[in-house]
């Protein structure tokens, strides 16, 4: 089949679909319709984006954490940990490296290690191996409604069974689960593979049932301008839209200077509300979410919970509609549930706090959100141009021509070209904009800025910034000073 942003037609669809369920054993337990009486099942209060669009309607900000591990008995219980204890408004359940790579064999050898041996030998939760029944018995064993999160390039199995077991969230994309996380995986075939997990959610949609997607946000996590976050955000909820998807959270991982962080939400929302309505997505509900610091965290846990208080109150007064958590074992690796839960406290007092307070309107704050929606219009309108006016051709295109283009990812799809650089302030400038289609206007305005951090530092501008900004973080600051 031929890459096009068109619907999935039922007949190529249910073809491929048999390939996908027999993938794995435990596909054959999928049965679509079964599966939809079963999500109609599920209570009202734990339908994902129904709490979204509550939350959102209220202006507040709900937190979620990240979790998964191996076992599914220690799966449950560190989820009810996590709403008990830690007070987390959504559950994740965090997939595993093995199945994100569709390495099932090596995941179930992880789950028989970890009965062996007593604790998780796997950094997350096998959603696959465990199959449709599995997943049922651990999304009702909570109170709270639960997603999928996890990095895989052909999650189409993974969709499948998620959806059948009772998840009603689903984050990914066909971009921002290749580029950050993948070396040699093909951007077409990722975007098909993605439009096959839009298109089952699309049918689930049509036949009564909700379930909200989230395109993954961050990207690679390292000084990631927010208007290329916010184009492949855009991207992928239309291509996501076209499939039948009607519920969909877009997303930005924190760089550190609050007025931009706060106008990257704030442009995030108007771009994909103004996107969707230009090419007449017109019932698509859509939410954002915030990640708090995505770089390197410090090993004390005490300046942990600096950062991620600080993340908390930027998602705050970003009136983001959900905040991704960290915890104060970052720097080391897989969270107990005890830190896990902490994070969440700490990141709840402080959008508690806050909730009646917001920067989304102050002067500075449109300034810098005009400037990104510029930016975004400038690349999404060549992406466009590149594909004739099919938004999937034209994001292949804009990849091998360098006008979408990740800093510091690994995949050989990705220029690799444009170099972020942080301005006097902490906001993350363009040092060289590669191939990005920007107009000179906006061009000037990064060279400018970091002019002025040049004359401040008394050093020209140069990749040595680059380099600085990237070692700063290790180091507690967030500008690299000579
Ligand atoms: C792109 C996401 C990276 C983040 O995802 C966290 N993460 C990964 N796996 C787990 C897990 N099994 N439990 C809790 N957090 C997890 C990492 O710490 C990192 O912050």
């Amino acid at each position: 089949m031929e890459l096009r942003n068109k619907r999935i037609d039922n007949d190529t669809f249910y073809k491929e679909r048999k390939e996908v369920l027999a993938s794995w054993p435990t596909g054959k337990d999928v049965n679509f319709e079964e599966a939809v009486e079963f999500q109609k099942s599920i209570p009202e209060e734990k339908i994902f984006g129904r709490k979204l669009a509550q939350a959102d309607a209220e202006g507040r900000t709900l937190i979620q954490p990240r979790a998964g591990v191996a076992l599914y008995t220690e799966h449950i219980k560190l989820l009810q940990f996590l709403e008990e204890e830690g007070g987390a408004d959504l559950l994740p359940s965090t997939v595993d490296s093995y199945t994100r790579l569709n390495r099932y064999h090596e995941a179930e050898n992880g789950i028989i290690k970890s009965k062996e041996s007593g604790r998780s030998m796997l950094n997350g939760f096998p959603i696959v191996n465990y199959g449709t029944k599995i997943c049922r018995t651990v999304t009702s064993a909570l109170k709270n409604p639960v997603q999928v999160r996890h990095g895989t390039p052909d999650a189409r199995l993974l969709t499948e069974i998620s959806i059948a077991g009772g998840f009603t969230s689903y984050e990914g994309g066909g971009i921002s689960y290749n580029i950050p996380y993948s070396k040699n995986f093909s951007l077409e075939k990722t975007i098909m593979y993605w439009q096959y997990t839009d298109r089952l959610v699309g049918m689930y949609e049509e036949a009564g049932v909700s379930i909200n997607r989230e395109p993954f946000g961050p990207l690679t996590g390292t000084l990631i301008p927010p208007c290329i976050s916010n184009a492949v955000a855009v991207i992928e909820t239309l291509l996501a839209a076209e499939q039948g998807v009607k519920d969909i959270t877009v997303g930005y991982g924190q760089c550190g200077n609050i007025i931009q962080d706060v106008a990257a939400i704030r442009s995030l929302r108007e771009l994909t509300n103004s996107y969707l309505k230009q090419y007449g997505y017109d019932d698509v509900r859509i939410t954002t979410v915030f990640h708090q610091w995505m770089g390197g965290f410090p090993q004390d846990e005490a300046k942990a919970f600096g950062v991620i208080s600080w993340g908390s109150a930027t998602a705050a007064l970003a009136k983001a509609t959900k905040v991704i958590v960290k915890t104060p074992h970052e720097a080391m690796g897989v969270p107990t549930k005890e830190a896990n839960a902490a994070g969440l406290r700490a990141t709840k007092q402080v959008i508690s706090m806050l909730r009646d307070q917001s920067l989304i309107d102050i002067p500075v704050v449109e300034q810098e959100s005009d400037v990104i929606v510029r930016e975004t219009k400038c690349i999404l309108d060549k992406v466009f141009e590149l594909g004739k006016g099919d938004l999937a051709l034209g994001t292949v295109a804009a990849f091998e021509a360098g006008v979408l283009d990740i800093p510091f990812a690994p995949s050989r799809y990705n220029a690799g070209k444009v170099l972020p650089a942080r301005d006097d302030n902490g906001a993350v400038r363009i040092l060289d904009t590669g191939n990005l289609p920007f107009t000179e206007d906006l061009k000037a305005f990064h060279r400018e800025r970091l002019e002025e951090r040049s004359r401040f530092e008394n050093r020209p501008v140069s990749f040595q910034m680059v380099i600085d900004d990237v070692y700063a973080i290790g180091k507690g600051f967030l500008v690299g000073r000579p």
